[in-house]
């Protein structure tokens, strides 16, 4: 297999290696997509994406997901919107529809360059979350070093949002893997630290099941609003989440489905050798 060509695309500094299987199919083994999202041996990413034909027919394309510790994933709303640009760019739609493992997201042109993206259902219920027993997701039992009584959402993908006085000053390189792979969470989860700033504006940090500390996570701040709404901690269903990497707007509709908005950044094109990667498809 000669070069494959991909494009390195980011949104708020969550970074991604995007292929097109949608001509010629990509089947990379785990140690691969690794070898690939490493920052040394590789172009580097948190997420590898890769396109692929829509299988549902009200869909321009399939998102296939996976982390940088090379498992797929469910849902991963920066790189949405880095998809559904690349489909506006080359159709001259504004609104284009993303297809993934967990359902079709629809996602539509915003000013300056944003995509506003429809993330679907928050699902709150202790077995969508997924916990290992029942339990109150608005305040979970699952404490490490200061973080207790987390709230957890899955927006396609799991999520413990942890409110805190200052999330500066949690320690999360530390705490992020303990809850991470806790045994709470049978399919591990991803770890949002929040504080509240003034009027609608929460400040969130993030660690990424699956990759650790990032820049910025759209899943992430979905669950964080969804979250803050559910503890009472902002005014109506709308707020501005502020990442390591920038902000984002994210709004929890009254039909329980979740609107992020942000913007979607192109970086460089290039290929690589799978071949010369160990652990050959
Ligand atoms: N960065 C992504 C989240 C990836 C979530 C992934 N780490 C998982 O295992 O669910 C986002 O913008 O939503």
């Amino acid at each position: 297999m000669s070069g494959l060509p991909f494009i390195k695309m980011h949104g708020l500094g969550n970074d991604f290696v995007v292929l097109d299987a949608r001509t010629t199919p990509i089947d990379l083994s785990v140690s691969q997509v690794q070898a690939m999202a490493d920052r040394r041996t590789g172009a580097g990413c948190d997420q590898f994406i890769v396109m692929e034909t829509a299988q549902h027919k009200d869909a321009d394309v399939f998102m296939r997901i996976r982390n940088a510790d090379g498992n797929e994933v469910e849902a991963c709303g920066n790189a949405t919107r880095c998809i559904a640009r690349i489909v506006m760019d080359e159709t001259g739609k504004s609104d284009v529809v993303v297809e993934t493992v967990v359902g079709l997201l629809r996602a539509s042109a915003g000013e300056k360059g944003n995509v506003c993206v429809n993330m679907g259902p928050a699902r709150l219920n202790w077995d969508e979350i997924p916990t290992a027993e029942e339990c109150d997701t608005l305040n979970m039992p699952v404490t490490v070093g200061p973080l207790e009584g987390p709230v957890g959402v899955n927006v396609g993908n799991p999520h413990a949002v942890y409110f805190v006085d200052d999330c500066e000053m949690v320690d999360l390189m530390a705490a992020g893997p303990h809850v991470e792979t806790h045994p709470f969470f049978p399919e591990r989860i991803n770890v949002e630290v929040v504080s509240k700033l003034d009027g609608n504006r929460l400040r969130m940090r993030v660690w990424e099941r699956g990759v650790g500390i990032t820049q910025a996570c759209g899943t992430g701040a979905c669950a964080t609003l969804v979250a803050a709404v559910r503890r009472g901690m902002i005014d109506g269903r709308k707020a501005e989440v502020i990442l390591d990497g920038g902000s984002l707007t994210i709004e929890w509709l009254e039909n329980g489905e979740i609107l992020m908005t942000g913007p979607a950044s192109r970086a460089f094109s290039g290929s690589f050798d799978p071949a010369v990667y160990p652990g050959q498809a």
